[in-house]
């Protein structure tokens, strides 16, 4: 399989003489990029096409220093050795980054699915952990939250109250607006920064693990998006289990959330986690095989090195095209 990065041509033709026959003419000239995702590799194509051979002199003033050594070898590189043929640039790992959304309900088994990823070596993006760091006391996150529900949600260290906070969110939808008003803008800078700090490292998947992907509208960042879904019955019942509260509080904090049955519509990949963990692992093998599967275009483009490599593409071919066209091939 491979993918036409970019390809360009364009033709010139130049001469020059300086007093004792010596020439340079070029007729074409054509580059093309092709990217390999199976195999990992980029190959460059950067040929002259009808031209005739540089002489030496020009060879070395208009083409590159090294023309002259390299232009009966069959394959040189542009990045080293310049003027024409093939080059393999091999990469790497961590030459992509695709952005798994990893959602569902409260207790519907996300972070079970995300640590059975983090057994994979994959990194988790948890936002819940993002959202607890941003309410922790003294952060701007706190101070907004303490001044919109009062000192009356603040244990005696000053840290908020978080089953008490909970409970009034959780049974007041306006109140639940309020604070995710509040607290949106420093979650998702908190997501994007974790993010960055893994591309910066140069992380190859990342599973960003938002319980309200949909409903914070986060879902056009990641693709694909895993929808972990689990009958409404055991969800309820796994909530209370976990976090020891009635069935009214499990109630009420089903539905502060988008019902699991229309994000199931919007999932790229369903998990049904109403069975078994082992159930659940036979599903999750051809789950991971799926997600870590070959990149697609934006992923590249979004990957560091995808990034880098544009950036070196496009000053090699600017700077090609000008030593080739711009300068008269005459020898001073
Ligand atoms: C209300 C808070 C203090 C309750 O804390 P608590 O420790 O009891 O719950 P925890 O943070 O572990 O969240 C548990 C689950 O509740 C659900 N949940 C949390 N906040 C919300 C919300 N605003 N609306 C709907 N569901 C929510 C999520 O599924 C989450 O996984 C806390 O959830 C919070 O600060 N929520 C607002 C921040 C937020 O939106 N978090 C979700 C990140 S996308
Ligand atoms: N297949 C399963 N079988 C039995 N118990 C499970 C299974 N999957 C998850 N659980 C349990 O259900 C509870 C909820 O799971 P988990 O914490 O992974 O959900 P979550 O979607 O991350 O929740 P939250 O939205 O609150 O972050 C946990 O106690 C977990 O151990």
């Amino acid at each position: 399989k491979k993918r036409s990065f970019f390809s360009t041509s364009s033709t010139a033709t130049r001469s020059s003489t300086s007093g004792d026959s010596r020439f340079c003419k070029f007729s074409a000239i054509s580059i093309s990029v092709t990217f390999y995702p199976d195999f990992q590799f980029i190959q460059w194509k950067w040929k002259k096409r009808k031209e005739d051979r540089c002489d030496t002199a020009c060879g070395e003033k208009v083409v590159s220093k090294s023309c002259q050594s390299r232009r009966h070898q069959p394959d040189h590189c542009p990045l080293t050795g310049f003027l024409e043929g093939w080059c393999h640039l091999p990469f790497p790992s961590g030459n992509k980054m695709r952005m798994v959304g990893l959602t569902g309900g409260i207790a519907s088994g996300k972070s079970t699915v995300s640590n059975l990823f983090k057994a994979k070596g994959i990194p988790i993006v948890d936002a819940d952990l993002v959202a607890r760091d941003v309410l922790k006391k003294g952060t701007g996150g706190w101070k907004r939250v303490v001044a919109a529900f009062g000192e009356d949600i603040l244990q005696e260290n000053g840290e908020v109250d978080r089953a008490r906070l909970g409970q009034i969110v959780f049974s007041d939808p306006d109140k639940r607006q309020l604070l995710n008003r509040l607290l949106a803008p420093f979650i998702s800078s908190g997501i994007f920064w974790e993010v960055f700090k893994l591309w910066i490292k140069g992380s190859e998947f990342i599973v960003l693990d938002i319980p309200l992907l949909f409903e914070a509208k986060m879902d056009r960042w990641s693709k694909p998006i895993i929808v972990v879904w689990v009958d409404p019955e055991t969800q309820l019942q796994r909530l209370m289990a976990r976090d020891g509260i009635s069935e009214q509080q499990a109630r009420n904090r089903i539905n502060a959330q988008m019902s699991l049955d229309w994000k199931k519509t919007k999932a790229d990949i369903v998990i049904d986690n109403s069975g078994s963990l082992e159930e659940l692992k036979e599903q999750f093998s051809p789950v991971f095989a799926q997600v870590t599967g070959p990149l697609t275009w934006s992923e590249f483009g979004l990957s560091r090195r995808g990034a880098l490599l544009t950036l070196v593409s496009v000053v090699v071919a600017v700077v090609s095209c000008r030593n080739l066209f711009n300068k008269d091939g005459t020898k001073p």
